[in-house]
């Protein structure tokens, strides 16, 4: 099948999911939070993480990384990068959640296909971050807790509930403006601001992070290093999802003893946060350079 075919049809499962998951009003409501929190975290490693384990494949076209020694630089400069984040986080904790959901946001912006006017991809890459509060501001502001203090988060969480309204019609009226040309475009922007609003933020944060960014990612990701196959890209990302997980353990070990579920959301949004500042180095310069027009 060719690309274009295959990113559009992984459009169409993702709003087939997210249709879903709406109509159907699935919940893991039953299950205890903590135990809900573990699953949705599970999830995000395994199908959303590995799409940032590949981004070995895009140093080796941007860079000449022929010798081992060239390599163990790239990923040194890489954990420095992550490392220098997780400081923030640690200083300026309030600076560092903010700055992290602004650049989210433009490094989401760029999952739609092909061409897209600049309003267009701005409301896309915001609306996961910001149409959560619309309907979920306690559980954005309590997950937000986690990271700073709670009163900054109730601020932080209530000043996107004030975005939030506009955000969604602005989000509308551009899926609409689009429809004529490129209507999967437009179902995906109407899709993502449903599962934003109308789902709880973290599981409908889990579904877009898997089933649309990490795996359009993969696709690009794919396409983009001559067509190799998945089984190539598998080993790629085996050694950092390895060392991730590792990594993750001794930083669990370490962290204070505070309840499970602020560990879990600290460790995974956290480690989130500065995986993407070395990952968006990378991707954001091959998508400027051209993901060759998708
Ligand atoms: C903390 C937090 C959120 C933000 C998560 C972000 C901003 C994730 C970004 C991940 C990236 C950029 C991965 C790169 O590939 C939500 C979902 C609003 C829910 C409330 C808690
Ligand atoms: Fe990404």
């Amino acid at each position: 099948m060719k690309k274009v075919a295959v990113i559009r049809l992984q459009g169409l499962i993702f709003c087939s999911l997210t249709a879903a998951l709406v109509l159907a009003g699935v919940s893991l409501a039953p299950l205890p939070a903590t135990v809900q929190l573990l699953l949705l975290a599970l999830a995000i490693v395994i199908f959303g993480v590995p799409h940032g384990a590949l981004d070995p494949m895009l140093a080796a076209r941007l860079y000449p990384l022929k010798s081992p020694l060239a390599w163990v630089s790239f990923v040194l400069v890489y954990l420095l990068l992550a490392a220098a984040v997780v400081l923030l986080w640690w200083l300026a904790p309030v600076f560092f959640l903010v700055a992290f959901l602004v650049v989210s946001a433009a490094h989401f912006s760029g999952d739609p296909v092909g061409k897209k006017p600049w309003w267009f991809r701005f409301l896309y890459g915001g609306a996961v971050l910001v149409l959560p509060a619309l309907l979920h501001a306690a559980q954005v502001a309590e997950l937000f807790s986690f990271l700073i203090n709670p009163s900054a988060a109730n601020t932080l969480a209530d000043g996107l509930h004030l975005l939030a309204w506009p955000w969604l019609l602005a989000a509308l009226v551009a899926g609409a403006l689009q429809v004529r040309a490129d209507w999967l475009a437009s179902l995906e922007l109407l899709c993502v601001a449903a599962l934003a609003t109308l789902i709880s933020p973290l599981s409908a944060f889990t579904l877009f992070f898997c089933a649309m960014h990490g795996a359009r990612h993969v696709l690009r990701v794919k396409a983009f290093s001559a067509d190799a196959s998945f089984s190539s890209l598998l080993r790629v990302a085996a050694p950092p999802m390895l060392a991730l997980t590792v990594g993750a353990a001794l930083a669990w070990q370490w962290m204070p003893e505070v309840s499970v579920s602020a560990r879990v959301v600290q460790l995974l949004f956290v480690a989130l946060a500065a995986l993407t500042v070395p990952h968006m180095c990378l991707v954001e310069r091959v998508r400027f350079g051209g993901w060759v027009g998708s």
